[in-house]
C-alpha cells in the first residue's frame, strides 16, 4: 500500500496518512472507489457509513459488491471487500443514515476528516453543518453521468456547502406546465400532477387544469371557456372529486383533460399568438399516429419492446382506459383514505404516466417519447457512469492530502467537465473561495428572509417545506420571539399534531415577526424574518405556486435597482416575482454544477476582493468570491452556464 512503501508519498503526508482516523459517509458510487483507494493508499482507520442495501442496479458500477451481496448492507459489504485489498487496514462500518442523533459532535470530532460520497442535499448539507459544528473539514464530492465535482469545506477559511444558494433546478413555471407545455418533459411533470390528483396526495402546488391567471393571457382569458362551463357546472369541484362523481370514467376522464380543457386554453387567445395551437383530442376519433418520435431506437423496423416502442394515440388512450381502471380499484383498496404513491418503478402508474404524456404532447405538437424515455425523465434517471466515479474517487484522495497537510489555499474545487473548456481542460479546477459572511449556516448570525401567504401558510407547511425540505434541517424546534416564548414547532414526535393544520396568522405572525428556530444535534441556530406577502403577490401565487419565498436576508427585498452594488461587498440577486412563480417537482433532488471559467470573467460576478491564488500569508485561501449568474430557467435536459452548455443533472 502506497503509505507503506518509503518514497512513495512525500514524507510528512506518508506519516499523516497512516495516522489518521477518517469517516466516508455513502457506500454507492463514489463511495466504492473512494474506499478502494483509500485503502490502497494505506490509510488504516476509515469508517463507513450508509443507510441502503445493495440492489442489483448498483453492481454495474459500485464494484465492490457482487450479486451475492443483493440485499445485504453496502456499508458492510464495502468493508469486507475493500478488507481484500489491504487487510491490514481497520475499517468500522455502520448501516445507518448519518442524520441520526447518535451521530452527534462527539462522533464527528474523533475525525481528521470527513468525506461526503451522497447522493442528496439534505443529507449532504446535515454533514456540512455537522462538521462546522464540530470544525471538521469536509471533502464534498458528488457525480452525475459525465459531470462530477469535488469542493473542500472548512469552518471559517473556504465557504461552506450552503453558502452558496443551490438553485433547484427542475422547476418549471406553473403555466408552461398547465398551459404551454413546450417540451416532453413539461407533459410528463403534467401526467405525474395528474395521477396525484386522481389517485396520489392531491396538491394545491400541482393543479392540472388550466391556470386562468396566466400573466400572459389577456384579462378575458378563458371567458369563452368559462361562459361554456356554466352549462357544465363539474368543472367547480376538485379534480378528485369530479373524477369520483364519475367513478373515473376514462371516457369523461379523458374528455375533460384532453378536450374541455384543451378548448379552454384555445380561447385563451394570446397564448396562441406566436405559438402553435394545441389540438383537442376526441375519444371516438382518435388518430393512430404518433406525433414525432425520439426514442433511442425509434426510426427502426426491427421488433421493438414496449419500452422501446413509441405509443400511437390510439394505443395511449387504451393504455390510459386500462391504467385508470386498475389505478381505481387499487385507490378503493386502499384503507382509511389512503392513497397512492406515484413510483416509477410501479408498471401501472409508469403505464399512466406514459400514455398521458404522450396525448398531451400529441396535443401540443411536441416530440412524444418511448415508455423508456418517459421513464428515465420521470424519475430522473441519467446513467450513473463507473469511470465518472472513478475520476471523483481519485481527485478525492489527492485532495485529502491537502486537507492533511492543512494547505487550505490550495484545496481547489475540482469540476470534471462533459467536454475540455476553452482551456482545453476536462479537468477544470477551481479557487477555493473565502466563507459568505451572509450564509444562513456559516455566517456569524444566521438570519433569513421568509416571505409568506399568511392565508395559506400553516404550521405543517413552515416545518416540513420550508425548515426540513428547503433550509435541510433535520429536526427543528421554533419558537416565536414574542416575549412569551411560544412554541411553534417541536422536535419531540407528536408534539405538534394539534396545531400542525393551523394558519400561522392564528399565531399571530405577521410582517416582522422573527421566529428562532434551532436543531440541537446540529448546533445550529437560525432566525427567520418574517414578511407578509402583499395582496397582489398573493393572488398571482394563488395556487399554482408555493405561498412561501425564501430570500437570504432583507435587503434583497428592496427594489431591483437599488440593489447595492457588489463591489466589494457580497450581495445576492433579489428573486424576481415571475423567476420565483415555479412549479418545483419535489421528489427529486438535483443539482447542477456550474464550471466556473477563469478566462470568462464578464460571465462572472465578482462579490468580493481578490487575492492572487498563491497568496500564503495566515494560510488561508484567495479571500475570493465569485458567482456566476443562475440559470434562468431549466426547462430542457441541458442548461447555458456561462456559455458552456452544461447538462442538466438530476441526483437521485
Ligand atoms: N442519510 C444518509 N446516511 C447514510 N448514507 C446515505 C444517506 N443518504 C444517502 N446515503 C447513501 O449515499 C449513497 C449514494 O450513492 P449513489 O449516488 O451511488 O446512490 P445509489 O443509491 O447507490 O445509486 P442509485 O441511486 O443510482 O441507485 C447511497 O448508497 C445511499 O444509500
Ligand atoms: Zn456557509
Amino acid at each position: 500500500m502506497a503509505s507503506e512503501i518509503n518514497g512513495l508519498l512525500p514524507k510528512d503526508i506518508q506519516n499523516l496518512v497512516l495516522t489518521s482516523k477518517i469517516l466516508v459517509v455513502g457506500a454507492g458510487g463514489v463511495g466504492c472507489e473512494l474506499l478502494k483507494n483509500l485503502v490502497l493508499t494505506g490509510f488504516k482507520d476509515i469508517h463507513i457509513i450508509d443507510l441502503d442495501t445493495i440492489e442489483v442496479s448498483n453492481l454495474n458500477r459500485q464494484f465492490l459488491f457482487r450479486r451475492e451481496h443483493v440485499g445485504r448492507p453496502k456499508s458492510h459489504v464495502a468493508k469486507d471487500s475493500a478488507l481484500k485489498f489491504n487487510p491490514n487496514v481497520n475499517i468500522t462500518a455502520y448501516h445507518d443514515s448519518i442524520t441520526e442523533t447518535k451521530y452527534d459532535m462527539n462522533f464527528y470530532k474523533q475525525f481528521g476528516f470527513v468525506m461526503n460520497a451522497l447522493d442528496n442535499r439534505i443529507a449532504r448539507s446535515h454533514v456540512n453543518r455537522m462538521c462546522l459544528a464540530s470544525d471538521i473539514p469536509l471533502i464534498e464530492s458528488g457525480s452525475s453521468g459525465t459531470l462530477g465535482h469535488v469542493t473542500v469545506h472548512k469552518k471559517g477559511v473556504t465557504e461552506c456547502f450552503d453558502c452558496t444558494q443551490r438553485p433547484h433546478q427542475k422547476t418549471f413555471p406553473g403555466c408552461t406546465i398547465r398551459n404551454t407545455p413546450s417540451e416532453p418533459i413539461h407533459c410528463i411533470v403534467w401526467s405525474k400532477h395528474l395521477f396525484n390528483q386522481l389517485f396520489g396526495l392531491a396538491d394545491a402546488d400541482e393543479d392540472v387544469s388550466p391556470d386562468s391567471a396566466d400573466p400572459e393571457a389577456i384579462s378575458d382569458a378563458g371567458k369563452a371557456a368559462l361562459e361554456n362551463e356554466s352549462e357544465q357546472p363539474i368543472a367547480r369541484v376538485s379534480t378528485r372529486q369530479w373524477a369520483q362523481n364519475c367513478e373515473y370514467d376514462p371516457q369523461k376522464l379523458f374528455h375533460k383533460f384532453f378536450n374541455d380543457d384543451i378548448n379552454y386554453l384555445l380561447s385563451m387567445d394570446n397564448l396562441w399568438k406566436k405559438r402553435r395551437p394545441p389540438t383537442p383530442l376526441d375519444w371516438n376519433n382518435l388518430p393512430d399516429a404518433v406525433a414525432s418520435s425520439s426514442s433511442s431506437v425509434s426510426g427502426q423496423t426491427p421488433v421493438l419492446l414496449k419500452d422501446q416502442r413509441v405509443w400511437p394515440i390510439a394505443e395511449c388512450a387504451e393504455v390510459f382506459k386500462k391504467t385508470i381502471q386498475a389505478l381505481k380499484n387499487r385507490l378503493e383498496n386502499e384503507k382509511d383514505g389512503g392513497v397512492l404513491i406515484w413510483d416509477k418503478d410501479d408498471d401501472v402508474a409508469m403505464d399512466f404516466v406514459t400514455a398521458c404524456s404522450n396525448i398531451r404532447s400529441f396535443i401540443f405538437g411536441i416530440i412524444q417519447k418511448s415508455r423508456f424515455d418517459t421513464k428515465s425523465m420521470a424519475g430522473n434517471i441519467i446513467p450513473a457512469i463507473a469511470s465518472t466515479n472513478a475520476i471523483v474517487g481519485g481527485f478525492i484522495v489527492m485532495t485529502a492530502f491537502k486537507v492533511l497537510k492543512e494547505d487550505w489555499y490550495k484545496c481547489n474545487s475540482v469540476y470534471i467537465q462533459n467536454r475540455v473548456n476553452v482551456r482545453k481542460e476536462l479537468y477544470h479546477f477551481d479557487q477555493v473561495m473565502a466563507p459568505n459572511p451572509k450564509c444562513y449556516v456559516c455566517g456569524e448570525k444566521p438570519e433569513i428572509v421568509l416571505k409568506i401567504d399568511l392565508d395559506r401558510m400553516t404550521v405543517r407547511m413552515l416545518n416540513e417545506k420550508v425548515l426540513k425540505k428547503e433550509l435541510c434541517i433535520i429536526a427543528p424546534d421554533v419558537e416565536i420571539e414574542d416575549g412569551c416564548g411560544t412554541i411553534l414547532i417541536s422536535s419531540e414526535e407528536g408534539e405538534m399534531d394539534d396545531i400542525g393544520d393551523k394558519l400561522l396568522k392564528e399565531f399571530k405572525i405577521t410582517n416582522g415577526t422573527r421566529l428562532r428556530c434551532d436543531d440541537f444535534l446540529q448546533n445550529y441556530n437560525l432566525v427567520i424574518n418574517i414578511v407578509i406577502m402583499s395582496e397582489e403577490e398573493s393572488k398571482d401565487r394563488d395556487k399554482s405556486v408555493e405561498c412561501f419565498e425564501l430570500v437570504g436576508d432583507r435587503s434583497q427585498l428592496g427594489p431591483k435597482d437599488e440593489e447595492p452594488s457588489t463591489n466589494g461587498k457580497e450581495s445576492e440577486k433579489a428573486p424576481d416575482a415571475e423567476d420565483a412563480k415555479v412549479v418545483t417537482d419535489d421528489d427529486d433532488d438535483l443539482e447542477i454544477i456550474a464550471m466556473p471559467m477563469p478566462d470568462e470573467d464578464d460571465d462572472i460576478k465578482v462579490l468580493g476582493t481578490k487575492r492572487p491564488l498563491d497568496t500564503k500569508d495566515e494560510g488561508t485561501p484567495a479571500k475570493k468570491r465569485r458567482r456566476a449568474e443562475e440559470p434562468v430557467s431549466t426547462t430542457s435536459g441541458s442548461t447555458k452556464y456561462m456559455d458552456v452548455e452544461v447538462e442538466t443533472i438530476y441526483l437521485e
